[in-house]
Order: structure tokens, then sequence, then C-alpha cells
């Protein structure tokens, strides 16, 4: 039985009298626990895709299903952690977080418990030294690590990423990627990540979803990555499975659904 299921889903923006179907019957499903990522050309529909699970944007026809209950507005259930952070600039680290949690705990903890909780949470992405500054004071790796912080601590049935490390370089890209890996093994969480990077989907990802192109871009192939975790970025360069899972992506995205520019 899935856990998130996403049900023959379409998506038609309408701008004036013209009308573009974007999503065409997707259908996915995902069980518990697993790290799922969609991977697909710019502009396919993936962002879309991911608002409608996390019911910011509401699907034209189909929808999603998560734990048998249909979701169709958003809720605390499914946090969502996007590129730009998007954190408060004028809170602390801690009061970002901390805002998150009052929002979602306020009934069911005290507010000694929810102090702890906002601390647990930063702890776990090691953001506690700078709890009381503003995120105009720290990096962009930090930044994210906060808004995963402020995802996590509302305790998600699934968390949502949205290229959530597209804006770093490529060395806090790694490091991140690590932590987050090392985060899905502490807590098991479920999460659907958008990405535009082949070698982060096949590190991270126990599937891998890649989307056609748009318009009414659908589900074009489905891959289970198959490596054994912990998983290391070094070992796994030579690995034969991940080179293999790696091909198969690239054979996909630059051989059979090569990206055209929009006209
Ligand atoms: N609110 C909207 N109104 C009209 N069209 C939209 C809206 N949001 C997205 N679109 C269009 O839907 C298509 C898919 O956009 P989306 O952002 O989901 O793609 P994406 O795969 O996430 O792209 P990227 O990888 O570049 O972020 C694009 O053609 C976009 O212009």
């Amino acid at each position: 039985m899935s856990y998130l299921r996403i049900d023959h889903v379409d998506k038609v923006f309408t701008s004036g009298a013209r009308a573009t179907r974007v999503l065409e019957a997707v259908d996915l499903s995902v069980e518990k626990g697993r790290f799922v990522t969609i991977i697909g050309h710019s502009g396919c529909g993936k962002s879309t895709l991911l608002n409608i699970v996390a019911g910011l944007v509401s699907a034209s026809a189909g929808g999603v299903v998560l734990e048998n209950r249909q979701v169709d507005t958003p809720g605390p259930d499914r946090a969502v952690v996007f590129q730009n952070h998007s954190l408060l600039p004028w809170l602390t680290v801690y009061d970002n977080v901390r805002l998150a949690v009052d929002k979602v705990f306020s009934r069911k903890k005290s507010r000694a418990e929810r102090h702890d909780w906002t601390m647990r949470n930063l702890e776990l992405v090691q953001m506690t030294h700078a709890k009381d500054k503003r995120p105009s004071e720290i990096s962009g790796g930090m930044k994210q690590r906060v808004g995963i912080a402020r995802a996590l601590a509302m305790e998600p049935k699934v968390l949502l990423l949205d290229e959530p490390f597209g804006a770093l370089d490529a060395l806090t890209r790694a490091h991140l990627q690590d932590q987050v890996m090392a985060l899905h093994r502490t807590l098991g969480n479920t999460v659907m990540m958008i990405t535009h990077d082949v070698d982060e989907a096949v590190l991270l990802s126990d599937r891998i979803v890649m989307m056609t192109n748009g318009p009414c871009a659908t589900i074009g192939e489905t891959l289970d990555v198959a490596l054994p975790r912990p998983r290391d970025r070094v070992t796994l360069s030579t690995d034969p499975h991940y080179l293999e899972c790696r091909r198969r992506v690239l054979q996909f995205l630059y051989e059979r659904h090569h990206y055209v520019e929009a006209a």
C-alpha cells in the first residue's frame, strides 16, 4: 500500500484565452520512508508537481493522497524547503524555527518543550552555534540548513525539497547532500526532492522519477537505485551499479528526451 500517491494528476494553466497543459496523467506511488527524486529538463513541470503535493497549487484533474487522505491544501504534514531560502529576514535563526514549532505544536507541547524541540532541530543540522544570528549574517548553505531544520521541526509526513541545493557552490552542496542523507537515515522521513543534477539524484535516491518534456509532461521512466546505505560519494564514483544508474538517467535526459528551448 502506498503512503503517498499522486493519482492521475493533470495541470492546465490558463492565461486569458490560452490554456497550457503542463502536466498530464502523472501517476506516482511512494512508500513510507523512501527518498524519491524528480528529474527533468527546465520548465517540464517539476515544481508544479511538487507544489500540487504541497497543496500550494491545485490539480486540474486527479489528486494526491497521503496516508489514505486526499490532500489539496497546504498542511504541516507536508513541509517544503525551497531553493531560495524562505527564512524571515527579521527573525533570528532560532525564531525562524521556533515560529514553525509554535504554529504546529502550540497545543501539544509546553513552552519548555517547544524550546527544546527547536534546539533539537537546530542541533540536527548543526546550527545551534548561530541560533541568535539573522539570515543576512549566515551563508547560503547555512540558510538552507535552517530551512531544513524548520521543515523537520514540523515532523512532516513528507518532506518536499524543491532544488534545495541549487544555489550553492559544489562543495557546500556535497556537504549538505551528506547531511540530508544522514538525516534521512536517522529520521526515516519520506522525501520527495526536485533536482537537475544526475549525480545528486543517484546518490540520494531510492527511486528516480524521470519526467518527459512539457507541455503535457508526464513520468517517462522510473529507476530504482538499489545501492546500500550509508552511501559514500567517493566509493560510489567507481561502483558499477552507480555508474549504470547514472548512465540510464543521462540517456533518458540527453538521448530520449533532450531539452528543447521553448519557442
Ligand atoms: N502560475 C503559473 N501560471 C502559468 N504558467 C505557469 C505557472 N507556473 C508554472 N507555469 C508554467 O508551467 C511550466 C512548468 O513550470 P515549472 O516551474 O513547474 O517547471 P520546472 O520543471 O520546475 O522548471 P525548472 O526546472 O526550470 O524550475 C512552465 O512552462 C511554466 O512557465
